[in-house]
């Protein structure tokens, strides 16, 4: 009997394909041929995205991962095609979303004669991969992408497959080569023990302000958090990344911390003496949770994230969702809490200020209500790629994200160039969902290009760019440098409906208030007839609040709120009432407030 034989590329993609993998996102070149060959046979059942530059495919591969919590794809040539991937790589890599990267290399023939496009790119990706590895027979190329799958889902990391082109050509027996199966088991969870849980609940009780501060992870189980927080009295704030898994209209969630702010979340964090991460991966823990004294709790299904933000008055490796049941077994419900009670207040009123800025009708356009706009028009179910600078800031602080919604931002890498490639995914993922694209004009203009991506595939992005000329997040950062001028941020201005337009994408430009909700409806009327559009909208460079320059301390046995000393230095405002003011927020109070107004005690 004569053994059955199959293309070693076209077992590959059988590989993909077994893994559910729909869309690979990438850039031909002469030594990805083979594979090219294989996905033109294979082309009924796995779609090859071709984006116009490979750093394009690598963030929309990890944006894919990112938003479905399955492996995204990408591919690049040798030498340049594989650069160009790095940019993408990293942000999958800072941000634990599983990517699998098939990297071209020349014939292994003519492998270490300094053939054209030639270079050892293993110890390139040795950094940036959790498996990183050459092929090194055609047999073995489609069980080394089987693993590399499997490597990249265990490890939430990238993982790098160099093939040597030749290989891909060559007929290797057609067997079954994916290991799928395991997805079939989910992973048991850690859970606490009841002692653990008693001691949280005693520490707890011992505080005057306890306060969560939870990550993304807790999505599945957002109603027994809040069920506890109402239950101990406790506020909530949470990571960037949990923006969403928390409802924002549950009046105990303060939001985010740090730049990217509610006020009244980081002043109540500031006043804490207790703090409960849960959950909570936090890039800025070194600027945020070193300002004051706090004992703390970390509750964590990974082991290693223990004690590496803030030393641990208690740890317990638990599941969030069985940590939570096991606590609202176990507690007490608390009296009511003036803490609790005041930082709900202070939310309040800065929800009220924000709602103010979002409803002006008079003065220049700025990004408030651009904010109102893309609530207004959004559907309960659409999809966010969100770029880097001011529009990560704005878009915790005015983006609605009630409902089935889902976003996605280069969270810790925080590349620029991340909105367009994202909405690419996403709009391929998601097809019957409205897909936004927010980026500022700075990010747009490093991935422009792939305007012609959302034409060739139809899809119908709704592209927002925040144009003001400068880099508005740099610029607010100069500002609070001592006698620093403004330094390399200020971008020349373009006409970016006219560069849509000539792309093939529906152009419009918005300079006024008055402008604005005419542009928006023209814009949702294009996309509902399938075309993508995009929405240039000249916004000021005005600067949004910076609340992470609110300081608390105690003095007299009482809690007095300042703004900081660098803020002081190199800004008019010396007030916390004339800060506020400056920022259009004149009605705004500083905690102490409400703290009075409640009798919250140092
Ligand atoms: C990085 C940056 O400053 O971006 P933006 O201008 O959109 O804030």
């Amino acid at each position: 009997m004569t053994e059955k034989k199959i293309a070693a590329s076209v077992a590959m993609l059988k590989v993909l394909e077994a893994w559910g993998v729909k869309d690979v996102y990438g850039y031909p070149g002469g030594s990805f041929n083979s594979t090219m060959k294989a996905l033109d046979i294979e082309k009924e059942n796995i779609n090859y995205v071709q984006v116009r530059h490979e750093q394009v495919g690598a963030l929309a591969a990890a944006a894919h991962a990112k938003l479905t919590g399955q492996i995204g794809v990408t591919f690049g040539s040798a030498g340049p095609g594989a650069v160009n991937l790095l940019n993408g790589l990293y942000d999958a890599k800072e941000d634990h979303a599983p990517v699998l990267a098939l990297v071209g290399q020349v014939p292994h023939t003519n492998m270490n004669y300094d053939y054209f496009q030639e270079f050892p790119e293993v110890p390139m990706f040795q950094d940036v991969a959790v498996y990183d590895r050459i092929v090194m027979t055609p047999e073995s190329l489609p069980y080394v992408v089987d693993k590399a799958i499997r490597e990249a889902y265990k490890n939430k990391g990238v993982a790098v497959v160099v093939i040597p082109n030749d290989f891909g050509y060559v007929e290797i027996p057609d067997v079954d080569y994916a290991s799928t199966t395991i997805l079939d088991k989910a992973e048991p969870k850690p859970a606490p023990t009841d002692e653990e849980v008693d001691k949280f609940l005693e520490l707890v009780k011992n505080a005057k302000r306890p306060i969560f501060h939870v990550g993304s992870g807790i999505k599945e189980n957002a109603d027994k958090l809040i069920e506890l927080s109402r239950k101990l009295q406790i506020p909530i704030t949470i990571t960037g990344l949990a923006k969403g898994s928390v409802p924002d209209d549950y009046e105990g969630n303060l939001g985010t911390l740090n730049r990217a702010a509610s006020k009244a979340a980081d002043e109540a964090f500031a006043t804490a003496d207790l703090v409960i991460a849960l959950g909570a991966d936090f890039p800025f823990a070194n600027l945020v949770y070193r300002t004051h004294d706090f004992k703390f709790v970390q509750i964590d299904n990974d082991r290693s994230h223990f004690g590496r933000h803030h030393f641990l008055d208690l740890g317990i490796w638990s599941d969030s969702g069985e940590f939570l049941a096991k606590a609202l077994e176990r507690s007490e419900t608390a009296p009511e809490s003036a803490f609790f009670k005041a930082s709900v207040a202070a939310m309040k009123d800065w929800k009220a200020y924000l709602n103010k800025l979002m409803h002006k009708e008079e003065g220049p356009l700025s990004f408030e209500q651009v904010y109102r706009e893309i609530n207004r028009i959004a559907e309960e179910n659409a999809v966010f790629g969100i770029d880097t600078g001011d529009n990560i800031i704005n878009s915790f602080r005015f983006l609605d994200f009630k409902g089935d919604k889902k976003w996605t931002i280069s969270a810790l890498f925080a590349t620029m160039g991340y909105g367009v490639p994202a909405a690419i995914a996403g709009q391929l993922a998601y097809p019957d969902r409205q897909v936004f694209n927010i980026s500022g004009d700075g990010a747009f203009s490093m991935v422009m290009q792939d305007l012609l991506t959302e034409v060739k595939y139809n899809l119908p992005v709704i592209n927002i760019v925040t144009s003001n000329q400068t880099l508005n997040f740099i610029k607010s950062e100069q500002d609070d440098i001592f006698e620093m001028n403004h330094s390399g941020i200020y971008l020349v201005d373009a006409d970016y409906a006219k560069i849509a337009e000539g792309m093939g994408v529906k152009g419009i430009t918005v300079k006024t208030l008055e402008e604005l909700p005419a542009a928006f409806d023209e814009a949702l009327a294009t996309t509902k007839a399938g075309r993508p559009v995009l929405i240039d909208a000249k916004i000021t460079d005005k600067r949004g609040i910076p609340v992470e320059e609110l300081e608390l301390h105690v003095e007299d046995g009482k809690f007095v709120e300042t703004i900081s000393a660098g803020y002081q230095a190199t800004h008019a405002e010396k007030t916390v009432e004339d800060f506020f003011a400056s920022y259009d927020g004149a009605e705004l109070k500083p905690l102490t407030a409400y703290f009075e107004e409640y009798g919250v005690e140092a």
